[in-house]
């Protein structure tokens, strides 16, 4: 819901406020071309206006609380509202309050939420908000009985004063917080046709950093569907990002799925796992990244004991990021749906059709290489140089 006659979002981050007044212009400027790609892809019109601290994206009443929510796609918003712009003249601020109130409150209970950003002002947040408050109950009372409730309030009246405007709204819409898209290098995000994967990747994008999104083709054991999962998800995420590439790498991996299945047994998985991590480092040296994200949580599979995590690690010197790394399923399953990569078909295929009966959750090093095929570290290197791209 937004006040009357509103046609500005005023956008609110965070992180971003805690950098250097560089870092934080650096920031912002990138905060800025983010929400213009956002509004073009969604064909929202609307301009955005950067200041500090504050950007503001300028559009009209029909389409604010659609840039509101396009707006609070963009990583590095804390929040954002669909405000009207008025001055900081305390009693235009009243009477905005006062019509918003005739327009939108219509029962139930209400509260003023009032900040200042100018401690100069003639007047203080808490003198707004009582004298707000006194506006809002004597515009509605000859229609029903108002009722304040500061604590969990049906509607809340929002006031933010800056140096130069005040700021009215009705509501205040979440976004992902983190740092702005492109804010922080890039890296490899290794994407399957599962639930976890998307997921770590969006969580390493609220950060700061592009992805590259490589998915390793299992040959027979993973087949069109779970190709296909991996690119919908990646589609989704690029949704998030339309002004960064979303390209996938797609690394042949057919011939030595067939090749571990065939002639290892317990610590097929692991090597298998070494050969996506040394062919994400050959392919972040191709594409200038800076590390690799999975989605692997301590203990959720085999392959991902806190010991196996340490051996396989040792197949790369690139980080390997885990973002997901103490998230139960549960919640990684409510972070999927929340950010629309999520769907209820489980396909049974990629790595669990190449699981073997009895899988090694307690591996060394050295008797996993033993077991291993030769070169398998070479084969992973060449796979990533062949790798094409593929729209997703
Ligand atoms: N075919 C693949 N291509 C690229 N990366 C993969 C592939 N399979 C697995 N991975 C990476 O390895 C991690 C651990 O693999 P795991 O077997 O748990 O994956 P999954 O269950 O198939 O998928 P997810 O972890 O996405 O739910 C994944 O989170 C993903 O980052």
């Amino acid at each position: 819901m937004h006040p009357p006659g509103a046609d500005t979002v005023l956008v609110r981050h965070g992180d971003v406020n805690t950098k250097s007044n560089t870092v934080k212009r650096y920031m912002e400027d990138i905060l800025a071309e983010n929400l213009t790609a956002l509004l073009e892809d969604r064909s929202i019109p609307g301009e955005v206006e950067r200041r500090w601290n504050r950007p503001l994206v300028h559009t009209d009443e029909e389409h604010v609380e659609a840039a509101t929510d396009a707006a609070t796609d963009a990583f590095g918003v804390v929040s954002a509202s669909s405000v009207l712009t008025t001055s900081t003249e305390k009693d235009e601020i009243l009477a905005t309050l006062e019509t918003a109130a005739r327009e939108r409150y219509d029962g139930g209970t209400f509260a003023v939420d009032a900040r200042r950003a100018d401690k100069r002002l003639p007047y203080t947040s808490e003198d707004l908000a009582r004298e707000g408050g006194t506006a809002i109950w004597e515009a509605v009372e000859d229609e029903f009985e108002p009722a304040v409730d500061l604590d969990d309030p049906n509607l809340t009246f929002g006031v933010e004063v800056r140096e130069d405007f005040a700021f009215v709204y009705l509501e205040t819409v979440a976004g992902p917080g983190g740092l702005p898209l492109g804010s922080q290098e890039p890296v490899i995000a290794l994407v399957s046709g599962g639930i976890d994967s998307p997921v770590a990747a969006y969580e390493i994008m609220k950060r700061g950093c592009p992805i590259v999104p490589a998915y390793v083709d299992l040959g027979a054991y993973g087949g069109v569907d779970h190709e296909a999962r991996a690119m919908e998800t990646v589609r989704t995420l690029s949704g998030y990002a339309p002004n960064f590439d979303a390209q996938v790498y797609r690394i042949p991996g057919g011939d030595v799925v067939e090749l571990l299945v065939g002639s290892m047994e317990e610590g097929r998985m692991l090597s298998l796992r070494r050969f996506f991590y040394r062919a994400a480092e050959t392919l972040a040296a191709r594409v200038d990244a800076n590390g690799i994200v999975t989605g692997e949580a301590v203990g959720q599979k085999s392959s991902q004991t806190v010991r196996n995590l340490g051996v396989t690690s040792r197949a790369t010197s690139l980080p390997i990021h885990r973002p997901l790394l103490t998230r139960d399923k549960q919640e990684i399953v409510a972070m999927a749906r929340e950010i629309g990569t999520y769907t209820d078909s489980t396909i049974d295929a990629g790595c669990n059709r190449v699981a073997p009966d009895r899988a090694e959750t307690n591996a060394r090093l050295e008797p996993l290489l033993e077991a291993e095929p030769d070169g398998l570290l070479e084969r992973a290197e060449e796979a990533a140089m062949n790798a094409e791209l593929v729209e997703p």
